[in-house]
């Protein structure tokens, strides 16, 4: 009887031009493999695993020497990270980054959700992107915002007295509420929003093309359904900090704390409520 590595290997046809990623790490996911497959298709192989990842057309030499930093980019993110970021983040983190080869980030915009498609680039119990998605993210969205002279909002939110939850009604509860979150989430944004779990109560919403009034707009909205979310005899709040891209905010670290001031000034403020941050003179 065939495994599951054998039949893939039988139905694997580089000349349709695209593969799976579940193709891509089965043809890369050792060095003897992927030889196999270099020699089977000595002119197609690397301009195929890079089209099917960007959508870009590359010549074969150079999809090759682009396969090559990315392998190593990867190797280098894990090791930081101590975990395996999987081939879509690092090529993404790669392209946008580290290679001059892509001039245009645009790509990640518009192909985002098939680009960062796979299992590792979500958190399991919320639906949520994970964070190392964040931290490509905000640096590509800031990037095409400045280029591209558009606005770019951040929210951060938090739920609010969410050890109470744990202590009084279990973690067991505390992660359902969490589930519940993300689905709420992903159903209050748009497709060109970005919805992450931040850390571990905190989530956020990256929007770009989005001025301030219509992501405050998105933010009370969340508000507000989360206040309706009915859980098993109890119900939550949360606060939210918007901060938005302008003259002082204009890099991850920045607009990151002026979200993150505003929700500090929401909680502090009693709440269950959106803080919209004073960071500076805002231009939209
Ligand atoms: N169930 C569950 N709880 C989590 C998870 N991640 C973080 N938490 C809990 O979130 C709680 C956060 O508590 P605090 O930082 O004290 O904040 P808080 O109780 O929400 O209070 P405020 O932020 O001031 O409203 C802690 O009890 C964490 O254990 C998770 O994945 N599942």
């Amino acid at each position: 009887m065939k495994n599951d590595n054998q039949q893939l290997e039988e139905i694997i046809t580089i000349e349709s031009g695209s593969l799976s990623l579940r193709e891509i790490s089965h043809i890369t996911s050792t060095p003897e493999r992927l030889q196999f497959y270099e020699k089977k298709y000595p002119d197609i192989l690397y301009s195929t695993l890079l089209m099917s990842l960007t959508h870009e057309s590359y010549t074969e030499a150079q999809a090759k020497r682009l396969w090559s930093g990315i392998r190593q980019h990867m190797d280098k993110l894990n090791n930081i990270l101590q975990r395996d970021v999987g081939l879509s983040v690092a090529t993404l983190d790669y392209l946008t980054n580290c290679s001059e080869h892509l001039s245009a980030p645009k790509i990640i915009e518009q192909d985002k959700s098939d680009f960062v498609s796979r299992a590792a680039t979500i958190d399991e119990l919320t639906g949520l992107y994970i964070r190392d998605v964040f931290d490509v993210m905000i640096k590509t969205s800031i990037g095409n915002a400045i280029h591209n002279n558009t606005p770019l909002c951040l929210l951060m939110i938090d739920i609010d007295d969410f050890k109470q939850v744990n202590d009084n009604y279990g973690h067991m509860t505390g992660d359902k509420v969490l589930a519940e979150l993300g689905a709420c989430l992903k159903q209050s944004i748009r497709e060109s929003d970005m919805a992450i779990r931040y850390g571990g109560e905190e989530l956020s919403v990256i929007m770009p093309e989005t001025k301030e009034k219509n992501a405050s707009k998105v933010g009370e909205r969340i508000r507000k359904q989360v206040e309706q979310l009915e859980f098993d005899g109890f119900s939550v709040t949360v606060s939210i900090g918007l901060g938005s891209l302008n003259k002082v905010c204009r890099t991850p670290e920045t607009l990151i704390s002026a979200a993150d001031e505003a929700l500090y000034e929401a909680k502090h403020n009693g709440k269950n409520q959106l803080i919209i941050s004073q960071c500076a003179i805002r231009e939209n």
